[in-house]
């Protein structure tokens, strides 16, 4: 199967196209901006349905938050490279599916903070000694326990408190439970969490397929009013059409890096301000041969909380002898302030205290996903305190203005599927705006069930 007829409007019945065109209207026309997942998802949304769609896009790539490097002559992705929830809820299954994508499962576990199982990690403590086993699961059990006790405090609590404060209260009633570590559960969809082996790539050059999508095209404003809305780029052009989807990460939002006319509601930048921004980065070193153990993930006890890191190994699920060390928070940002070479010179002290007789690695990336002026920083997350429709406010539109991106998912903020699911849902709403403005008032898109197939998710674990 052609996987980009999953969304070749050759299976819509035609509804759409032949009933606007039949009332001699012009198509109604959508600029899209940002080409990250969540803006190409209500892109092909909007295409499909046989609207006239231009994507805006700043960098000169597509992608965004997801980026699938190929400079060590292989797919390694700096930004995402998980499918939270491998089951045929995801609303990414069908076109992994179709796209016949591998995913290398690295737990089965449902909680977003458990994306790896304990028998495929390798500790070592602070010495550079490989802890045993079994204290690598018995600690893996007290963090289940820890993260099982912090949900029982936040459903005692009904005013919000930060994750280190239901921590405190976790540990003052259970001092057995006293270990390092931890942040709070949310469960996501089920079935665990899948590499994707051939990396996030396909999936969005499979969702780009056909669409305008002008990279190098930062926005600078937008204005809207008398059912138009222009566009302002960079280099000073104007773009205009009936109604735009505004897909930027958090961060560019919360920077007022683009100018509004009229200027946004208050509440509207109320709730920009209630999220908050994440950091991760990633450091990939390709080695010219494997000298470490067949494990999933490699991990060097840090003194502190702050720098903390582990190493995934790419060997195991792909074949390529790469390992990825990946670093959050604080540490993030401090590791962009390196230079390329200093960051893996940094990451190779982690590995020589684990392996001394590490080799050199050939080549290195270096992701900056907090100061690249692209996204300023990584995921949303809840602020301590922040009102409870903050979701609902940052969805919500302001005429012929629509917000997708991953800090307006429903339920799966931070994850591409997320992203995913607001596009969509953000391309279905200004599709009924539109064309309920043009009398229109059937839904008209019959994706959906052309979507579900039969084709199973393809899973390993080797
Ligand atoms: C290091 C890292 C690891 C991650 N790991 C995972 C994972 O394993 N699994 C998972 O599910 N999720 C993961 N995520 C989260 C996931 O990548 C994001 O939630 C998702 O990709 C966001 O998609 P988006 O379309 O909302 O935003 P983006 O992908 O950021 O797209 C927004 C687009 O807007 C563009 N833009 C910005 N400003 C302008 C402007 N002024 N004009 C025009 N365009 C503009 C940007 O260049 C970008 O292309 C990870 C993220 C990072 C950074």
């Amino acid at each position: 199967m052609d996987p980009n007829h999953l969304f070749s409007s050759h299976f819509l019945d035609g509804a759409i196209a032949s009933r606007i065109e039949g009332q001699h209207r012009p198509l109604p026309s959508v600029i899209v901006i940002g080409a990250g997942i969540s803006g190409i998802a209500a892109a092909r949304s909007l295409y499909d349905a046989s609207f006239k769609v231009t994507v805006l896009e700043s960098r000169d790539r597509l992608g965004g938050r997801i980026h699938t490097d190929y400079s060590f002559g292989f797919p390694v992705d700096m930004g995402a490279s998980w499918l939270h929830g491998v089951c045929n809820e995801n609303p990414l299954a069908p076109l992994i599916r179709g796209l016949g994508l591998t995913l290398y499962r690295t737990s089965g576990d449902n909680s977003v903070l458990y994306d790896h199982d304990l028998e495929s990690y390798m500790l070592f403590n602070i010495d550079g000694n490989p802890v045993s086993q079994q204290m690598v699961i018995e600690v893996g059990d007290t963090f289940k326990k820890i993260l099982e006790e912090t949900g029982k405090v936040r459903d005692e609590h009904p005013e919000d408190i930060s994750v280190s404060q239901a921590i405190s209260v976790v540990l003052d009633r259970h001092p057995e439970l006293r270990q390092q570590g931890l942040a709070h559960e949310e469960h996501v969809l089920s079935g665990g969490h899948g590499l994707m082996v051939q990396g996030y790539d396909p999936v969005i050059k499979s969702l780009a397929k056909d669409i305008d999508i002008r990279l190098n095209h930062r926005v600078k404003k937008i204005s809207s009013g008398y059912n138009k809305v222009m566009v302002t780029v960079e280099d000073g052009r104007n773009f205009v059409a009936d109604a735009a989807i505004i897909t930027v990460p958090i961060g560019i939002l919360k920077a007022n890096l683009i100018e509004f006319e009229p200027r946004l509601p208050d509440w509207k930048v109320s709730a920009i301000s209630d999220l908050g921004v994440g950091n991760e980065n990633k450091i990939a070193l390709r080695f010219d041969k494997v000298f470490w153990p067949n494990v999933e993930l490699l991990g060097i006890v840090a003194p502190t909380s702050y720098a903390c890191g582990y190493f995934l190994n790419l060997h195991k699920a792909t074949g390529h002898p790469v390992l990825v060390y990946m670093v959050a928070g604080r540490f993030a940002y401090d590791i962009e302030k390196l230079s390329d070479e200093s960051a893996a010179n940094f990451v190779m002290l982690q590995l020589k205290k684990m392996f001394p007789n590490a080799s050199e690695p050939v080549q290195h990336l270096v992701s900056r996903w907090g100061t690249d002026p692209h996204s300023l920083g990584c995921y949303s997350y809840d602020l301590v305190g922040k009102p409870d429709d903050v979701y609902d406010k940052l969805r919500a539109p302001l005429g012929n203005l629509f917000f997708g991106g991953e800090a307006v998912s429903l339920d799966n903020q931070g994850s591409v599927h997320g992203a995913y699911s607001a596009g969509v849902m953000a391309a279905e709403n200004c599709e009924r705006y539109l064309l309920e403005k043009q009398g229109h008032v059937e839904k008209l898109s019959v994706r959906d069930e052309m979507l579900e197939t039969l084709i199973p998710l393809q899973i390993s674990r080797m």
